[in-house]
């Protein structure tokens, strides 16, 4: 199935985007690449992808950019993670992105959608690194030590985004935008993500400080299935 006309590849509209796409890699919370993802590729509608462009440009003479770890979501990648919630014998990854909870509740919490607005192709998982964009340790399933994503920032995985309080989809509490249980400057760092994106018309949401979605959304009843390639 081609890629909608109406979708653009994010590095054409933002060459300077940093990209951490979790669901190509092991280094998510299956443990595994997701259906789906063929490529470390982040597609978005057009009317997103400018938004995230105005994203950027605020960013930018601050010696900061974007890192992106999400975008457009295949369904067969979202059908993938349901199948992955029901197999309740692998808890393989459960230290690091989800050590407090069943996974079995995942859906119900609301942490992971079975029809997720990444799927209309107008939502971004992200955050915001510095420039110069600091080192990264690289993952290795099974090498690389698991530890728990709510842990502060020098004793969890050593992400190179500025201190959000907690990892990526890390499935806890802690990830909810306005915890109060936080440091003031990692809640300067979400209410910072939190107003740009606001400000080029993204809504946020209220479990996961990394997840935003276009108000405006171009597609707001079609869940695509494209391959990410
Ligand atoms: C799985 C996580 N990255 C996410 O995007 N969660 C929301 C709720 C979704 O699945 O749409
Ligand atoms: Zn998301």
């Amino acid at each position: 199935d081609p890629i909608p006309d109406e979708f653009v590849e994010i590095r054409e509209i933002i060459p300077d985007a940093v990209m951490d796409i979790r669901y190509v890699t092991e280094h998510n919370f299956l443990g595994t690449p997701v259906d789906g993802y063929h490529a470390a590729k982040c597609y978005l509608t057009e009317e997103a992808a400018a938004a995230l462009a105005g994203v950027q440009a605020d960013l930018n003479p601050f010696g900061f950019s974007i890192k992106i770890y999400d975008c457009y979501r295949p369904q067969r990648a979202v059908d993938h993670f349901v199948r992955w919630a029901k197999e309740v014998e692998d808890t393989a990854t459960r230290t690091e992105f989800y050590p407090t909870l069943d996974k079995r509740n995942l859906f119900r919490d609301g942490y992971v959608a079975e029809k997720s607005s990444h799927s209309r192709g107008s939502t971004v998982d992200l955050t915001i690194v510095p420039v110069p964009v600091p080192d990264q340790p690289e993952f290795i399933l099974g090498q690389t030590g698991q530890k728990e994503c709510y842990l502060p920032a020098d004793q969890r995985f050593a992400d190179n985004s500025i201190d959000m309080g907690t990892g990526f989809d890390c499935f806890h509490k802690r990830s909810h935008p306005e915890n109060p249980n936080l440091d003031p400057s990692q809640r300067i760092n979400r209410l910072l993500l939190k107003t740009l994106m606001e400000k080029h018309g993204f809504q946020y949401y209220d479990k996961e400080w990394w997840h935003f979605t276009l108000k405006n959304e171009p597609f707001p009843d079609t869940y695509f299935d494209f391959v990410v390639k």
